[in-house]
């Protein structure tokens, strides 16, 4: 579904990053980048996400090649993932629907269709009957819920997360991989950035282990 071939990425002015990465993410996958702080792995999934473009090599999705995507095509491409993040990157003036409802309004789905996914997203994170509630009134696991809804909204196929539970306690964490792993269950791929080497030992189905913008190590059954 996602493969990296001979990727290499520098920022300006900085050294290379990635250097010349093979990876293949297939369709079911629930797949996990570890790697220490700064080994590249928020800049592996921007640039599955397009938000960064590689200096060098190939990125296919669905056999399609990123890298010679024309840039009108890249909004398109993108409402085709979820994106998860840490500080889960919510609109704090408007409501929990309002932040989850959002890519069906940018995509243009009509208004009763909006109302009905967007309630169906809540109900399927726990949030049924939240609607109303604004994200500051919530913990940080109940924002990540909102987060995870809004990446599910639209049904991507492939749902990518940067350390979606790097601010949360364990026991947290655990429930939102648990999530995960049930949308993985009814066909969702994920590939999760993590350095939290105990929940992913327990929920890859496969892994990739960075260090000095390689892979060093695959694991996963
Ligand atoms: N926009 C940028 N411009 C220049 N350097 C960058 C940029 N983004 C990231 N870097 C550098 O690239 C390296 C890898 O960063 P990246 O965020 O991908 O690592 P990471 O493995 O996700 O780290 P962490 O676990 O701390 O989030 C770091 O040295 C970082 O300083």
């Amino acid at each position: 579904m996602l493969r990296f071939q001979g990727v290499g990425k520098r920022y300006p002015g900085s050294g290379e990053i990635l250097k010349g990465l093979d990876l293949t993410v297939g369709r079911g996958d629930m797949a996990f980048v570890t790697g220490h702080s700064g080994a590249g792995k928020s800049t592996l999934l921007k640039l599955a996400a397009l938000i960064e473009r590689p200096s060098r090599g190939r990125i296919f999705l669905n056999d399609r090649d990123l890298t010679r995507l024309p840039p009108r095509s890249v909004p398109y491409l993108r409402r085709r993932l979820g994106l998860i993040f840490q500080d889960y990157r919510l609109l704090y003036d408007r409501s929990v629907f309002d932040n989850v409802a959002l890519p069906l309004q940018i995509a243009g789905y009509a208004p009763e269709e909006v109302e009905r996914r967007t309630r169906a997203a809540l109900a399927k994170v726990g949030l049924a009957g939240w609607e109303r509630r604004r994200p500051v009134t919530l913990s940080g696991g109940e924002q990540q819920r909102v987060g995870i809804a809004r990446a599910i909204v639209t049904r991507p196929p492939l749902i990518l997360a940067d350390e979606p539970t790097g601010n949360l306690d364990p026991d947290l964490s655990q429930e939102i991989f648990a999530m995960f792993r049930d949308f993985n269950r009814v066909g969702v791929t994920f590939l999760i950035a993590s350095h939290d080497q105990a929940l992913v030992e327990r929920f890859a189905s496969r892994w990739f282990h960075l260090e000095q913008g390689r892979v060093v190590e695959v694991g996963g059954r």
